[in-house]
């Protein structure tokens, strides 16, 4: 983690079946009319990117779901209103899918916190200031994208930490510190953890956001399920007390998330979501450190 950013995590969490059905009803939901899709932008659900032919992700789209994460309350909605003729194990298993991976997301946020030298009453209140959210995707094939493959441009996320599930067809790609690219396999019992932004903040530094991308050499329609965990609306994040003295200076200047986002999107937005600018991070919140000389 303090190396790229990045872990490959072992789990059950995810059974075969839970995994079954979660692949097999995606591409029913990308399937619908695109103006059903584009409702699902307000209310209870937000969150669709549609295909944008002229962006640098042509074939990408995707749907954020937030209420799977606290208590499904809206699931009525989707299936009455939105989507009447889903298959009703669909709902539920992305409900069973989102608690699954949002305790596995907090163990293993608590692990890496702990690992540092954190208090545990810190990371408690870590925990309460979070929220989580799923994010399904669908990566479309277009005749170009043979020559390059690249299905989503390198990047950083800009939340906690988001457990990435992959089925099948490969594409994830974490970037090392020499600036190499590894795959990350889509094998069935593991999940990618990737560490986002504010995490960076959080840990004063300790922990990259990990830069990476989607390249899917085979040129494979490909599906992904993200949970990912970000702070709170208005909340602010800044480096833990334990990761502050002498030898670890302070790195980063209090961080309001909220207005974070705004300052991202507003330098460079793509297909509806940001593609992060290196740098952009320390512009917004970076401390200037001031060398004794
Ligand atoms: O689909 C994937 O494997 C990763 C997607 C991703 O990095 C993102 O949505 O931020
Ligand atoms: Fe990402």
């Amino acid at each position: 983690m303090e190396a790229v950013g990045a872990i490959l995590v072992t789990h059950d969490a995810l059974g075969a079946d839970l995994r079954q059905v979660l692949f097999d009803g995606m591409p029913e939901f990308f399937a619908l009319p695109l103006d059903v899709k584009r409702s699902l932008i307000s209310g209870y659900i937000n969150g669709y990117i549609e295909r944008s032919p002229s962006s640098n992700m042509p074939a990408y789209e995707s749907v954020r779901i937030w209420e799977t994460t606290d208590g499904g309350g809206s699931r009525n909605l989707v299936d009455d209103v939105v989507w009447p003729h889903v298959n009703p194990k669909f709902w539920n298993t992305v409900g069973t899918f989102a608690k699954n991976m949002m305790d596995l997301e907090r163990t293993v946020r608590t692990m890496i916190l702990e690992g540092l030298g954190v208090q545990q009453e810190h990371i408690d209140a870590q925990h309460e200031s979070i929220v989580h959210s799923v994010r399904q995707s669908r990566y479309g094939t277009l005749p170009e994208m043979r020559t390059t493959s690249l299905s989503m441009l390198p990047h950083r996320d800009n939340g906690m930490l988001n457990v990435v599930v992959q089925h099948q067809v490969e594409g994830l790609e974490v970037q090392t510190k020499d600036g190499s690219w590894i795959m990350v396999p889509p094998d069935p019992d593991t999940v990618a953890v990737i560490a986002g932004e504010m995490l960076t903040v959080a840990t004063n530094g300790r922990v990259p956001a990990c830069v990476h991308r989607v390249r899917t050499p085979s040129n494979r329609k490909r599906f992904s399920v993200l949970l990912s965990s970000k702070p709170k609306d208005g909340v602010t994040v800044r480096p833990l007390d334990e990761l502050v003295d002498a030898y670890h200076p302070l790195q980063y200047n209090p961080c309001n998330f909220s207005e974070y986002i705004d300052f991202r999107y507003a330098k460079s937005v793509v297909g509806g979501d940001l593609i992060s600018v290196d740098g952009t991070l320390k512009a917004f919140c970076g401390k200037v450190l001031i060398l004794d000389m």
